[in-house]
């Protein structure tokens, strides 16, 4: 079963073509990963599914509905989340005060329960709260809860920016680039952690990254685009053996 499918999904931008006619099916429950080189289509495929960008042509499918050009809060709320290749979070806030905010998005009282604070908009709030502290938790964060977010170190602030998505509670989370400028000791952490997000939450996760060892080592299915067009998918060992793939992208061994 598929939570996601991409059919023909095509982008044009004036004359360029930045996705042509991929088609692609993330398992569910699964990790996935999508890879290539740079400016082979790959955030324009996220910034698809997510509503930020219009699709030109195809169809995008999610739990058997279909959401092309659906509104991006619809589509966020219907259950996918994504992290950004810029981290955004909000700098001065607090760590704490990131997770909670995006808690909040779930929260069904409204703003006259909220000012007269009814026992339903407390029991609310203390659920919200709970849920942040434990999220912060999950993800390594607790102890720096009060940290302004711009201050913790840029590994973190990935980390913080994944719990942020998870505050969502999306079936299908959508992580790009995230272990952009981390080092070797924390991309091997960033592995384990997204592993257990994903058995943790009964996720679907889809990963852009350059990080071979990290796409490599935790993706059960990948797909190669190369100038916005599928490449190959398969198995990271398909992907690895492939003599296409090792001459357009993953090159060879001098
Ligand atoms: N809003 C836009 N307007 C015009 N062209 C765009 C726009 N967004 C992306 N493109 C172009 O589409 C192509 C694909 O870009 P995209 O950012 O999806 O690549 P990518 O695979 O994510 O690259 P990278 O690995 O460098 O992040 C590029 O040629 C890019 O310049």
């Amino acid at each position: 079963m598929n939570i996601l499918e991409l059919k023909n999904l095509t982008k044009t931008f004036g004359g360029l073509t930045a996705v042509g006619n991929v088609d692609f099916e993330v398992p569910n429950d699964g990790i996935s990963g999508l890879i290539g080189p740079n400016g082979a289509g790959k955030t324009t495929i996220f910034n698809l599914i997510t509503g930020v960008y219009k699709v030109t042509d195809g169809r995008i499918i999610f739990k058997g509905k279909d959401i092309t050009n659906m509104d991006p809060y619809k589509i966020a709320g219907s259950g996918i989340t994504r992290t950004f290749q810029n981290i955004r979070l909000f700098k001065k806030l607090t760590v704490y005060e990131n997770v909670l905010t995006a808690c909040h998005a779930n929260a069904n009282y409204g703003l006259f329960e909220a000012v007269v604070r009814t026992p339903k908009c407390r029991k609310q709030e203390k659920e919200l709260e709970e849920k942040a502290n434990d999220l912060l938790d999950i993800m390594g964060l607790y102890d720096r809860r009060d940290l302004i977010a711009n201050n913790l170190p840029y590994g973190l602030q990935r980390r913080l920016e994944i719990a942020r998505a998870l505050a969502l509670n999306p079936e299908l989370l959508l992580l790009d680039e995230p272990a952009a400028g981390m080092n070797p000791d924390e991309t091997v952490q960033l592995m384990t952690l997204i592993a257990d997000i994903r058995s943790k939450f009964n996720l679907s996760v889809l990963i852009i990254d350059h990080h071979m060892d990290l796409i490599m080592g935790i993706c059960e299915k990948i797909m190669v685009l190369n100038f916005g067009c599928k490449l190959a998918e398969g198995t990271p060992q398909e992907i690895q053996n492939n003599p296409k793939v090792i001459e357009a992208y993953l090159g060879v061994e001098g």
